[in-house]
């Protein structure tokens, strides 16, 4: 199964390039910046990576990106991930990332765009892997924060393929970011948004509803409500589900315990991704071995979760044919 699950082409829909940061890089790129860190060994800050909810993980998550200052760094941080997620078989990923955390420090919204879209730009040229920019908003700072760097980010708004939302879900109602999605929605971008992780259901038909959001990050909590499953169901909308994460912030106490198979029998369009891979135990091969190894899922199980994220994937039209044609060849032989 091993073998397989590294061969098969996969899109990763769900991932935080700054929860890419692996130790490794962080030491590396706080003595290129002169940054004192409190560690002093790699070994002591996957130590102090504990944390068992998304409130304790964020913590860590925002302190970690402190290192991240220069346009190189930004590079530097995606070219990392890229190659790491080339060597594991995917294909496409869809990357968010948080430019209001870094503006919050003083680092420019150039220096960020200008760093992560050059490791794209090199990524597509020299590995096989495209790549989605999803521009996140910190759904824990005000609403008119969000717009107002929508509206900074006009010279890369060319550049970018949607707006996401992100960070502490409890108390931060999707609803309260209706303008901002609705100005996304005017630039042509399309819309994505946590719902469903650490909150509740009713926060998945507000992205629905109030949003316009075509994907749901995370969704597993929709299965406290029926008529919203029917409804996901029905409209097959893509929920992009992330195993790993999902059992080290506590959503789930052991894979054993993830709804995926009920997900998935209730009909739900389900990928899977990992989130923040340097925190949350490995990326999209660990994330498939972890489910082969919890729910005995067959290769027809795979092909289809693979074939539901090269669809929902932001990538050209091209793109998707030559996946979804490499898919079907693979699934044939
Ligand atoms: O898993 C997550 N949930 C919410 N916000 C985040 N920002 C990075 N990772 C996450
Ligand atoms: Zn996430």
């Amino acid at each position: 199964m091993q073998d397989f699950l590294q061969q098969l082409p996969k899109v990763e829909l769900h991932l935080h390039i700054e929860g890419t940061l692996e130790p490794e890089l962080m030491f590396k790129l706080a003595s290129r910046n002169g940054i004192t860190l409190p560690y002093a060994t790699v070994d002591e800050v996957r130590d102090a990576y504990r944390f068992d909810d998304l409130p304790g993980f964020l913590a860590l998550y925002f302190q970690g990106m402190d290192v991240l200052r220069t346009s190189q760094d930004f590079h530097d941080l995606a070219m990392t991930y890229f190659m790491r997620a080339h060597e594991e078989g995917v294909v496409h990923l869809d990357m968010h990332f948080d430019p209001q955390a870094h503006l919050q420090r003083g680092v420019t919204l150039e220096a960020v765009m200008q760093g992560l879209l050059s490791a794209r730009q090199e990524a597509e040229q020299s590995l096989d892997l495209t790549v989605g920019v999803i521009m996140a908003f910190l759904r824990d700072r005000p609403a008119d924060e969000a717009l107002a760097v929508l509206e900074q980010a006009s010279p890369f708004w060319s550049q970018l393929d949607a707006v996401g939302l992100d960070s502490a879900e409890n108390g931060n109602p999707p609803g309260e970011f209706a303008s901002v999605f609705s100005r996304a929605a005017e630039l042509g971008l399309a819309r994505v948004a946590h719902a469903g992780e650490e909150g509740p259901a009713d926060y998945i038909i507000e992205a629905l509803d109030m949003l316009g959001v075509e994907r749901v990050d995370h969704g597993v909590r929709c299965l406290e409500d029926e008529t919203l499953v029917k409804r996901l169901s029905d409209e097959q909308t893509v929920l992009t589900v992330c195993p790993l994460s999902n059992v080290s912030l506590g959503v789930v106490k052991e894979l054993g315990d993830h709804p995926l198979p009920a997900m998935l029998d209730a009909g739900l369009n389900v990928t899977i991704s990992s989130d923040d891979p340097a925190y949350f135990g490995g990326g999209m091969l660990a994330n498939h071995q972890a489910c082969f190894e919890a729910f005995g899922w067959d290769e027809a199980t795979f092909y289809q979760l693979t074939r539901n994220a090269i669809e929902a994937g932001f990538m050209s039209r091209d793109r998707r044919a030559d996946l979804l044609d490499r898919l079907e060849r693979l699934a044939n032989e």
